[in-house]
């Protein structure tokens, strides 16, 4: 599984978006270090907040299953430039993937990104924080 491989199922996750709010749709895909891909879509809600965004769909539906090793996520959306994941999916990843995991952001027009989860939230909040 190559990286555009891995793109491109993010981009058939984004077909399964459940967006009548926004109309904004985002797919993801996560890669774990056996191969599995696990695939994620935004999904909204008419109680606004409680929206899920794709990335955290695809690392919950993965952590749940048992599968807790990730190799890389994709990520995809119609924007101008690589879809910037929000920053509460900053705060999932850094908490759940690996520090040097891959993150790749990506658009309908092809343009990539890539950075680490270190870079994607520099200084992030962690369990590390909590006690002395
Ligand atoms: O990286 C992102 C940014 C936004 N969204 C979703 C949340 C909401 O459903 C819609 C508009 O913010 O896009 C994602 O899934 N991932
Ligand atoms: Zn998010």
């Amino acid at each position: 599984m190559n990286i555009e491989q891995l793109i491109e199922e993010a981009k058939a996750a984004r077909e399964m978006a459940y967006t009548p709010y926004s109309k904004f749709k985002v797919g993801a895909a996560l890669i774990t270090n056996d191969g599995k891909i696990y695939k994620g879509c935004n999904i909204e809600n008419a109680a606004y907040s409680m929206c899920n965004c794709a990335e955290r769909t695809a690392i919950f539906k993965a952590y749940s299953e048992g599968d807790k090793q990730y190799k890389a996520i994709a990520v995809v959306a119609d924007t101008k430039r690589p879809v910037p994941p929000c920053g509460a999916c900053r705060q999932v990843i850094a908490e759940l993937c690996p520090k040097d995991m891959r993150v790749i952001l990506t658009n309908l027009q092809g343009d990539i990104e890539e950075l680490t989860v270190s870079e994607l939230l520099p200084g992030a909040f962690s369990a590390e924080d909590l006690h002395e």
